[in-house]
């Protein structure tokens, strides 16, 4: 398993609120909760920037934080994020944040503590550029956006 430091910056987690971890030896996301003083409510269509009372310094260039949403709050409740994905860059050393938006129709209330959205590690291939002024010839060239099918 890799190693990655975290900082705990709400002491309620690991007292109040379980330690961040994965839920099962398979688990991909480790869950990110609302460090939040007071329960939240979100009306539709609100957005709001929530602490996950903690931070992560992943250091290594070649890899990533990505935050992603949980499938039930999504799915059930319209609770996603607000920037769709979230991108943790590995020299990034703040508090990790997760955008809450109620995409849904009907308000819903975040409790202090709640698992708010998931945070996978992921490989990263950075490239150096090269320009120049053709492409090799591919099979596909510039037809994209349902080229190979229905417009
Ligand atoms: O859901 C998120 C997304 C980002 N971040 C933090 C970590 C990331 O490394 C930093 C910057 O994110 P990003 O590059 O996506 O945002 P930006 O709008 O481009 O800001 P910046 O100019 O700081 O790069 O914000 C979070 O805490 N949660
Ligand atoms: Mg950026």
């Amino acid at each position: 398993m890799h190693k990655l430091q975290i900082r705990l910056l709400d002491p309620r987690l690991g007292r109040d609120f379980p330690m961040p971890d994965y839920a099962t030896p398979g688990s991909a996301g480790v869950d990110l909760r609302a460090c939040l003083d007071a329960p939240l409510t979100l009306a539709p269509g609100d957005t709001e920037l929530l602490p996950s009372g903690m931070a992560i310094h992943i250091a290594d260039p070649d890899l990533a934080g990505v935050v992603l949403p949980r499938s039930g709050l999504g799915h059930k409740h319209g609770i996603v994020l607000g920037n769709l994905v979230g991108l943790i860059d590995s020299d990034y050393q703040g508090e990790l944040m997760v955008s809450c938006w109620n995409r849904g129709q009907t308000a819903f209330t975040i409790e202090p503590g709640e698992r708010v959205a998931q945070l996978v590690l992921v490989p990263v291939v950075r490239a150096a550029f090269e320009i120049v002024d053709e492409f090799e010839t591919s099979q596909r060239g510039a037809g994209g956006f349902g080229s190979s099918g229905r417009q």
